[in-house]
């Protein structure tokens, strides 16, 4: 039943739709009344109804929803409802892109279709090259508010919104660095600008878990070892990940050795015979040379698409789990969850039509103001290495940042993925590095806060990078904050109070813009007052905008993914392979992050260590969280040792 502690803080929305959520659990089964409250709830989430411009919609309606029981099939109904409309806020696919033509790039897709190609072509087979590597970015929000003759300086832009000083802001959700590491893992897999045509993504559109397997043939090529579906040890193609603190490193290493336990069982399985060679070969023939590299390749293969389910897994039911504060929700027993996957009977919504990414994610998506004091530290570190001991941020221009980069990028790549190094820790004699390093590195991550989002909070260590952020989003005519917030169905702001409270932030917002009206997307999404933790609906607690838009986004590149849909089955991934990317609600609530953890270092963590289990929040949050829900005695919250 409908929660007592249900949140809403707007009276009228609460009324109605707690009235049709009481109708329906009361005579749930009633077909005219389910058909009445679906009727009202899609009014509400579709448009019609009630404002559906108001400010915390979205969180209202998820609060809504994850306070109805399990069995509320007007819970799955309304559920469609929310996907819907998080599906259609974007277009599939896209109209608009950016850039003059130019060569489209070439298709390199595997002809076996069942199989995701190392650059993303051939998604949607009716549109190869839609969201491929190399092809341009979309833009979601037409952009037709002239732009101002004189805009700020971005140095003043960052100095005056963005510049954090003193010390973090600890994250009010207790978010752990581990979220934000996923999340870095995920904007490496997506987010590859060209800086040569910066219209263009260098990697795809797909969560195909790129910063792993690459953004090329070339690519996915340096990291494999051409025997039995095997990656090389410890090996990820991503260099620029080289250039973020070494947790991100450790992280995606753990992806590594889950395909390798991936492959192994695969082989030892083999189900069906799918990965047996054909009888009769004669040894040393081509024959039989031509039948092991197929099997190395289907091998691979799977495992990739295995691999990528894992993450695709952790991403709906951790990550998002996470974000919306599922984990506190007092409905604790909900299983309710965002998953866009799912076709629900009654609710038509498109899948499998491919993606493209936009510019204005690719801003929304930039969360510097989370990198906490010991990344700052880390970072400071890293940028004196390359621009030298006496470089000053304040003074460092966007040129001199990029040429910087650019030797640094070539140094990295000239080094193959299996022997780069990072974070102090060494390689061994095989070329793997030692569990122990690994998981201590994972375990710093996991044990520590983020910094809060919000105006004010970005270290001064990233100033020429955020120069180059506003720089970009001028090159790129990205609409202005207001626009991009219409599309998004929120209220533009009408004073500068209303973007922030913060009287020193709305004056400092006045002195460089006109009128709200002015104020561009990209500082404009940083410096909007930060969401506060909502029990359940917020937990990452952005600004306003990031948090409605990112939700729009997930649920794009979730659904209009082919191998999330449907060629998301156990026949494609074999049963086992299906199952062990799985996720259940009766194991850390649909959560699946620890398969990733135990299967990469086994015997670190035992079953009931909330540092597998929730990860994403620090071990300090979760006693609070799993106190509060009168569990914490059944579980370890001990830092994870090998025995
Ligand atoms: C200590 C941590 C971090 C460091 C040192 C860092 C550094 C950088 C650098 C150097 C760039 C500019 C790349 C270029 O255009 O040449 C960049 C871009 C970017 N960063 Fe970060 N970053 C950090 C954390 C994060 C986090 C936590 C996020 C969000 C999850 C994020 C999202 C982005 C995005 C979306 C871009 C644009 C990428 C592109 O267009 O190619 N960063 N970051």
């Amino acid at each position: 039943m409908a929660s007592e502690k249900t949140q809403f803080h707007d009276e009228e929305l609460a009324s109605k739709i707690n009235e049709l959520a009481e109708k329906i659990h009361t005579q749930e089964d009633h077909p005219s009344l389910l058909g009445q409250f679906v009727h009202g709830f899609a009014n509400l989430v579709i448009g019609g109804g009630l404002n559906p411009k108001g400010k915390d919609f979205v969180e209202k309606v998820v609060q809504f929803l994850a306070s109805l029981s399990n069995e509320s099939k007007a819970r799955d109904l309304a559920t469609g409802f929310l996907v819907k409309k998080l599906w259609f806020e974007l277009e599939h696919p896209p109209k608009t892109l950016l850039g003059f033509g130019g060569p489209n790039p070439p298709i390199t897709a595997d002809p076996d279709l069942r199989y995701r190609s190392a650059d993303g072509s051939n998604n949607n087979p009716e549109h190869p090259l839609l969201g491929a590597a190399g092809s341009h970015y979309a833009r979601t929000t037409e952009a037709k508010r002239p732009k101002l003759p004189n805009p700020p300086s971005p140095s003043d832009i960052f100095d005056k919104l963005l510049l954090r000083t003193g010390p973090a802001k600890t994250h009010p959700n207790g978010i752990s660095n581990m979220l934000f590491y996923l999340a870095t893992i995920i904007i490496h897999d997506i987010f590859h600008t060209d800086d040569r045509d910066p219209t263009r993504a260098k990697g795809s559109s797909y969560l195909d878990l790129a910063p792993l397997y690459g953004h090329s043939q070339k690519e996915q090529d340096g990291v494999r070892s051409f025997k039995d579906g095997l990656l090389k040890k410890d090996a990820f193609a991503e260099f620029r990940l080289i250039g973020q603190p070494p947790g991100v490193c450790a992280f995606i290493i753990a992806f590594n050795r889950f395909h390798n336990y991936v492959v192994t069982n695969l082989a030892k399985i083999n189900e069906d015979g799918r990965f047996s060679l054909p009888m009769g070969l004669v040894a040393g023939s081509d024959a039989e040379a031509a039948a092991i590299k197929k099997r190395d390749n289907d091998l691979f293969q799977h495992g990739r698409l295995i691999t990528c389910g894992l993450y695709i897994n952790i991403i709906l039911n951790d990550y998002i789990r996470a974000i919306l504060n599922l984990n506190q929700n007092p409905n604790f027993k909900s299983n309710w969850n965002l998953d866009p996957r799912p076709d629900i009977a009654g609710v038509n919504i498109p899948k499998a039509t491919g993606n493209q990414v936009s510019v204005e994610f690719n801003m929304i998506y930039r969360w510097h103001a989370t990198i906490n004091d010991a990344n700052t530290e880390w970072t400071e570190k890293f940028m004196k290495k390359v621009f030298g001991e006496d470089y000053d941020p304040n003074s460092l221009t966007v040129t001199q940042f990029l040429a910087g980069a650019r030797k640094w990028a070539m140094e990295v790549v000239a080094v193959e993925p299996a022997k780069r190094e990072f974070g102090g820790i060494k390689r061994q004699a095989d070329g793997s590095f030692t569990e122990a390093d690994l998981v201590n590195l994972i375990n710093v991550a996991t044990e520590k806060p983020g910094a809060a989002f919000g105006a004010k909070s970005t270290p001064l260590v990233m100033k020429p990078i955020e120069m180059l952020g506003i720089q970009s989003q001028r090159q790129w005519g990205i609409a202005t904050l207001n626009e991009v917030r219409a599309k998004f169905n929120l209220v533009p702001h009408k004073t500068f109070l209303d973007v922030n409270p913060d009287p020193a932030v709305a004056k400092a917002l006045s002195e460089l813009y006109p009128t709200p009206d002015d104020i561009e997307f990209y500082p404009g999404i940083q410096v909007e007052e930060a969401k506060k933790p909502w029990f359940p609906a917020s937990g990452l607690c952005p600004g306003y905008t990031i948090s409605v838009a990112i939700l729009a986004d997930a649920v794009a590149l979730c659904r209009g993914d082919r191998f999330y849909t449907t060629d998301y089955t156990p026949a494609n991934l074999t049963k086992w392979g299906f199952e062990t990317a799985s996720s259940k609600f009766n194991q850390a609530e649909g959560g699946v992050f620890y398969k990733l953890l135990q299967n990469a270092f086994p015997g670190w963590y035992k079953d009931n260590s909330v540092w597998a289990l929730y990860p994403l929040q620090t071990p300090e949050m979760n006693k609070k969280i799993l106190t509060s829900h009168k569990i914490a005695e059944k579980f370890d919250f001990e830092k994870p040792s090998k025995a």
